[in-house]
């Protein structure tokens, strides 16, 4: 016979589970009618009966063990049973009104997501191996981070996060995957194996529009794009979707290359955005004496910043400098970016240095009303 429920008991349970997120939509699963129901018993044991989102769920197991969790540390509860359902397409509606806009959220007035464009004039320079430290070490810090992987033909951010893992679709609704606390989507998790993306201008600018309005990032402080190298169709598509974004450029210490990444930079002044620093990247490498050689030379970050401030008449910041760290590469080749692997390495703690630099500076509010709600 079964034991009686316990209504006191039963209401600890539903409190415990207000805590479990969806670990794609970063919402308590209370608020998302995920459970249908819960209740605990006058022997210790619980029922809980969750609903999915789609049949297969890739993060059921996650979900089951975190409800598991949160109901048997309630005290009174022992053992609990997780049921599995799936939505109805009525429920799955309502959540997704629930979540969805279908314009970019990003560039709502009330919009407080700092969005950052990482650009570069040439390929290889580090950009994409920036973008994903960066975000993990704003993720670290607290904030919610995304990153848009705009870098379409040359995709590299889901290997670098370690993502293998398709995004889960809720009907026309994409679900970004989540790793090291960093909400990304990329081109790359909508192709075959390694297939070329060949598409150009309008199909490029629909992916971009599309990544903005149909991925559901839910809240962010920062956003990430990892910009193709130079400048193409997506910088101006950038440019047109997200006017309010701003451009950090990635140089190498070659005046050459600072020379290229100028360009990239000074995109900024017929688009209007705002270039927000200068990041020179492999900029020394330390011998294991402790002397540093500097096989790229020196000073190229110095040199743009200076070109860019003097050329777009603002001030255009050199935000830090990071060394050549073989670690990074061992990281991204393992799906683990170095400020993750190995916090304490001077180039981590550079590129931590800079990402504070870049979320520390105050948004520029003017004009923007504040929809400020007191928790
Ligand atoms: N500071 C660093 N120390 C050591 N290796 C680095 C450093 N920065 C980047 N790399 C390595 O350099 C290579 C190029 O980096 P990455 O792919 O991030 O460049 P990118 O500018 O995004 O290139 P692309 O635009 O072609 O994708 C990678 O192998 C990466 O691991």
């Amino acid at each position: 016979m079964t034991s009686p429920a316990n209504p006191d008991l039963t209401r600890r349970l539903n409190a415990a589970l207000a805590h479990v997120q969806d670990p794609e939509l970063r919402r308590p699963i209370t608020d998302l009618g995920m459970v249908a129901d819960a209740t605990a018993y006058d022997d210790g044991t619980a029922a809980v009966d969750v609903l999915l989102t789609i049949a297969g769920c890739p993060l059921r197991n996650t979900i089951v063990d975190d409800v598991t969790r949160a109901a048997t540390a309630v005290d009174g509860i022992d053992s609990v049973d997780v049921t599995l359902d799936v939505m109805t397409p009525e429920q799955r509606k309502a959540l997704k009104d629930q979540l969805t806009s279908r314009t970019v959220p990003f560039t709502q007035p009330n919009s407080l997501t700092r969005i950052i464009g990482v650009a570069s004039g040439k390929g290889g320079v580090g950009k994409s191996s920036l973008t994903v430290n960066l975000a993990c070490s704003m993720a670290a810090e607290g904030l919610r981070v995304g990153i848009v992987d705009a870098d379409v033909h040359g995709f590299s951010v889901p290997s670098l996060m370690g993502i293998t893992q398709a995004p889960t679709r809720v009907d026309e609704m994409i679900l970004p995957p989540v790793a090291h606390g960093v909400k990304v989507i990329s081109i790359g998790m909508f192709v075959e194996g390694n297939q070329p993306v060949v598409w150009r201008g309008p199909m490029l600018h629909r992916a971009l529009e599309q990544f903005l309005t149909d991925v559901h990032f839910g809240d962010l402080d920062v956003l990430l794009l990892d910009l193709p190298p130079g400048t193409g169709d997506i910088a101006i598509s950038v440019s047109q979707l997200l006017p309010e974004s701003g451009l950090l450029v990635v140089t190498t210490p070659q005046s050459a290359a600072a020379e290229v990444a100028e360009r990239a930079g000074a995109v900024a002044s017929t688009t209007g955005q705002k270039v927000v620093g200068v990041v020179e990247n492999m900029s020394w490498l330390e011998l294991p004496d402790g002397s540093r050689m500097e096989p790229f030379g020196s000073g190229g970050g110095a040199l743009l910043a200076g070109r860019l401030s003097e050329g777009l008449d603002a001030d255009v910041p050199l935000l830090g400098s990071v060394p050549m760290e073989p670690r990074l590469r061992e990281g991204g080749d393992a799906g683990t970016p170095l400020v993750v692997s190995d916090p304490e390495s001077a180039a981590a703690q550079e590129i931590a240095a800079i990402a504070r630099r870049l979320t520390h500076t105050p948004r520029g509010l003017a004009g923007m009303p504040l929809n400020v709600t007191p928790s």
